[in-house]
């Protein structure tokens, strides 16, 4: 977790500068801070005006209010060092720049950070830099040791003034070595008086940072207790027990590298370090020491190194050659006597030393605990967290254009790879930089920093093996069609378990294929719960697949249901006898029994559960049934019963037992044989009303399901329509009987045989004289002859037809001739004709009719419309004959609609004549309906 943040309100220090971290320290001073701004700490009044003019150091520089500080942002780490410029942009010498860290009032500059960074580039450093402090009493040539020593600039006393010079602590970097050296302000300067705090503060602070301390002192003052630094050695001592508790620590030992000046005398190097050596002794073992170091050696914490330096004034070459020995010390690792070592570290990286320097500043000023161990905890932890955010910020900023692709449901190829190059960069930059820290802390922030990697990965981990599991979903579902649709399709020659269960596997691989290489190490993350969601919706696929599967089955059992009831259904209903619904309902079960077998034989192969497989086999029972159904109200909708029952009413009526067409003879019973055949035809109406189960009760209860209720459907004329075809087939019924009485009428034209008996009385001489006489018999043989042709070859109706004709032709011609010769002999009679032509034409017609032959032409044309259209003769012979005939009474005509529809049937009986022509029928022996 990262650290709180503080808000971003700038400290009392900083805020004259414009600038601040924004970032709260867990180890900054809890105590109020110091009212020093910057405008104070960069006040005008530096006492460097020569250095200023000279060089232009930023330390010797007027703070400019208006200078806005780059925020100190981690990830510049990442990145080139910035050209060296100074805060105000001005280009600097990297190696002469100068930062007053610490100002003679005890304020630490803010700028620290910057120089760091931009003007000695030492932020990617880690622990590869150095630093150097240098001690000693006031005006003792520290500074031009220094620059003497290290290329730096540090300002000089001017002889003439004799003052001091350096106040606070300055910094800079040495030239071309990457050492940063502290010159610090010197001690019994009467600037300072007995005041000795800075001095204490100065030294603890540079004993908590520096590894080297070069102590300066003049060769005459070695022995003497003042003049050696002893005073400022003694509280070195103590501050360094005040800060390492720990005598063994790795990086807690320190550097005291003597430097003797002015030795002009003959007391030898060695003798002169002897001494101090034993000054050293003298006060360590006079310090009260803390518990636990009580028998602690001055050995346990400091190395000690002597060096002396010829008079700088007197000596200079030699002063200059001695120098450049001992810079040898600063610059050579294989000198004996080179002074970086690792122990002497303090393991601040670089860019976590402006941060650490300011809080042990802090601490020193609020006169608190020092803790050194704590502190680089402290700084460790913030450092690593700061690391850490500014590497997940760039890491967001890496993986940010991955989201919208995955929020659009589409797949990012590689993923698990560029996750995993993502998390290695931004663990790469974490360790760089933070690996140099405290050990614990880092291993611990790592480990946050790893989870929260993870987490924000742990997005596109879900959200890419969502988008995988519907595109499996999709691929499995159009795999699926392609492969039962290449397999057959039909839902019954191939094996739809064995499709899909290959499918399914082959789906579920590569989902956690690609789930798999998603995984990335060091993780928990698991896409079972995802896997098994995918499954789910697999099966339902599945089983929507398996639902069409189904429908296909089902839709070709019902095909062939329905074309195999077409066929049977209709033979049986058009042939009907009293087993006739047993008979279909037989043809029922053997059609579907063999359909459920294929069917189960299908659905074998659909990995249906038993269950399902027996409710989809009562379905296609109850589809079958309804096939069954639709087939059968088909057959007995009203046109086809009256069809039907016509059918068998003429079968049985116009048949005979042989199968023989009746030929009606007028000894024939029509009446008695129409009305059997009327009663028997009439009773096909309730066999045709319901199907009759009878027999198959039980089976047809088993067969479907509970709810469907066999019994419902069974009805299929209702009474209302039972009656309305009865009547309908009345109609056509009597059309037939009709049809058969004209047919009888049409027979029976024949001579009566009275008239035959009169012929006989009155032509018995003309029959002797024909017999007696040779042309007359030659004549009645030839016409005998004739007649007796034209009887076998049927052409009795056509002669006859022929002969009305020409008996019409000229019986009009003698009529037109009677009234040429009436025209002609009487011209008032003429004239009373011409006055009323229609009159007297009426009344010869209407006598002609009455008694001549074109009476019996007009009426054989009515017989032979008759013929061809009953039905039009009778609805319109009705009115106009019904003065010729006694209507039905009223009362059983009534009667005959309120009975039942067989009984009807079987009261109506024989129909009554109703028209005209029916009247010739009741009297076919009347002369008036003779042919
Ligand atoms: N006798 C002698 N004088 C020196 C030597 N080195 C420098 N000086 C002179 O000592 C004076 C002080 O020199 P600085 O370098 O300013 O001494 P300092 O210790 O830095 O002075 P503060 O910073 O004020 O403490 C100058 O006038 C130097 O010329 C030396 O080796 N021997």
């Amino acid at each position: 977790m990262p650290p709180p943040r503080r808000p971003l309100t700038a400290s009392p220090r900083t805020a004259g500068s414009g600038r601040s971290s924004g970032r709260s320290s867990p180890f900054l001073s809890d105590s109020e801070p110091t009212d020093s701004p910057a405008t104070m700490f960069y006040s005008t009044s530096s006492r460097y005006p020569r250095a200023e003019a000279e060089n232009g150091h930023p330390g010797t520089r007027a703070f400019s209010p208006s200078f806005s500080y780059p925020a100190q942002d981690p990830r510049d780490n990442f990145g080139p060092t910035n050209p060296p410029l100074s805060p105000a942009g001005k280009p600097v010498d990297a190696q002469t720049a100068m930062l007053q860290v610490i100002d003679e009032d005890q304020n630490f500059s803010p700028q620290l950070n910057y120089y760091m960074k931009h003007v000695w580039g030492l932020t990617d450093h880690g622990f590869d830099y150095n630093l150097v402090a240098v001690f000693g009493s006031q005006s003792t040539g520290k500074s031009t040791l220094l620059n003497r020593l290290f290329g730096t600039d540090f300002a000089v006393m001017d002889e003439r003034a004799r003052r001091q010079t350096t106040k606070g602590i300055w910094m800079s970097q040495s030239r071309d070595l990457g050492v940063l050296i502290m010159d610090v302000e010197g001690t019994d300067g009467r600037e300072r008086g007995e005041d000795q705090e800075f001095e204490r503060k100065s030294a603890l602070f540079s004993m908590a940072t520096a590894e080297v301390l070069l102590v300066n002192m003049w060769e005459n003052m070695v022995g003497l207790y003042n003049g050696a630094n002893m005073g400022l050695l003694k509280t070195v001592f103590e501050v360094n027990l005040q800060l390492f508790h720990d005598r063994n620590s790795r990086h807690g030992r320190t550097l005291l590298l003597f430097v003797i000046r002015d030795h002009v005398s003959k007391t030898t190097l060695d003798n002169l370090a002897a001494t101090v050596k034993q000054d050293l002794d003298r006060l360590w073992s006079e310090l009260s020491k803390p518990e636990g170091l009580e028998d602690s050696r001055i050995e346990d914490f400091f190395d000690f190194s002597f060096v002396s330096l010829p008079h700088k004034l007197l000596q200079p070459d030699h002063f200059n050659r001695q120098v450049d020995q001992l810079r040898l010390r600063f610059t050579r690792p294989s000198d004996p006597h080179y002074v970086f070592k690792p122990q002497y570290h303090k393991m601040i990286p670089a860019d976590g030393f402006p941060k650490y320097a300011e809080t042990i500043w802090e601490k020193i000023v609020s006169n608190r605990d020092l803790d050194l161990p704590t502190q680089q905890e402290l700084l460790a932890q913030y450092r690593c967290d700061e690391i850490a955010a500014a590497v997940f910020d760039a890491f967001l900023e890496a993986v940010r254009p991955l989201r919208p692709v995955l929020e659009g449901g589409r797949l990012i190829d590689n993923l698990g790879e560029q996750m995993g190059d993502h998390r290695r960069t931004a663990l790469a930059h974490f360790d760089k930089n933070a690996s140099r820290y405290h050990h614990e802390v880092y291993n611990r922030k790592r480990r946050e920093h790893l989870a929260k990697l993870n987490s924000e990965l742990h997005l596109l981990f879900l959200a890419q093996i969502k988008n995988a599991g519907q595109r499996v979903l999709q691929e499995f579902r159009s795999t699926l069609k392609r492969q039962l649709g290449a397999q057959g399709g039909n839902g019954s020659d191939y094996d739809f378990g064995a499709v899909v269960r290959t499918a399914t596997r082959a789906a579920l691989e590569r989902f956690e294929g690609e789930a798999r290489a998603l995984v990335l190490d060091d993780t928990d993350w698991s896409y079972a719960q995802e896997a098994e969601q995918l499954r789910g919706e697999l099966d339902v696929v599945t089983d929507q697949l398996r639902g069409e599967e189904l429908k296909k089955v089902q839709r070709r059992m019902e095909k062939t249901v329905r074309t195999r009831f077409a066929d049977t259904v209709p033979a049986v209903l058009n042939d009907p006898k009293p087993d006739m619904w047993g008979e279909v309902l037989r043809g029922f079960f053997d059609t579907t029994d063999r359909e459920e077998r294929h069917l189960r034989a299908t659905a074998a192969g659909l990995d249906l559960p038993a269950s399902e497989l027996d409710e989809l086999t009562l379905q296609a029972h109850q589809l079958a049934w309804e096939a069954l159904l639709a087939r059968v109200h088909e057959e007995t909708g009203d046109q086809m019963m009256l069809v039907r029952l016509r059918t068998c009413l003429e079968d049985r009526f116009r048949y005979d037992d042989q199968g023989i067409p009746r030929v009606w003879q007028p000894s024939d019973d029509i009446d008695g044989q129409f009305g059997t055949a009327k009663e028997s035809t009439s009773q096909l109406i309730p066999l045709f009303s319901r199907i009759d189960t009878s027999g198959f009760e039980g089976e047809l209860e088993s067969y479907f399901a509970p709810d469907f209720v066999v019994s419902e459907t069974l009805e299929l004329l209702p009474a209302t329509r039972q009656r309305d075809l009865a009547k309908r087939f009345q109609r056509e019924a009597d059309a037939l009987y009709l049809e058969a009485k004209r047919s009888v009428v049409a027979t029976t034209a024949q001579t009566p045989y009275w008239i035959i008996v009169l012929l006989f009385v009155l032509g018995w001489n003309e029959f002797v004289t024909v017999v007696t006489s040779p042309v007359y018999l030659i004549l009645l043989v030839t016409f005998g002859t004739a007649g007796y042709v034209i009887h076998v070859l049927n052409l009795t109706g056509p002669v006859q037809q022929a002969a009305r004709i020409v008996a019409a032709s000229a019986s009009r011609h003698v009529h037109t001739l009677l009234l040429e010769a009436l025209n002609r002999t009487g011209g008032a009679e003429a004239n009373a004709v011409a006055e009323q032509p229609t009159g007297r034409r009426r009344t010869a017609t209407t006598t002609t009719m009455g008694t001549g032959n074109s009476g019996d032409v007009d009426n054989a044309f009515e017989l032979g419309e008759l013929r061809r259209k009953p039905s039009q003769r009778s609805i319109s012979s009705g009115s106009s004959s019904s003065s010729r005939t006694s209507p039905r009474p009223a009362e059983p005509r009534a009667q005959r609609n309120t009975a039942s529809p067989a009984a009807a049937l079987r009261g109506g009986g024989i129909p009554r004549a109703s028209s005209g022509y029916a009247g010739h029928v009741d009297q076919p022996g009347s002369e008036s309906d003779a042919p």
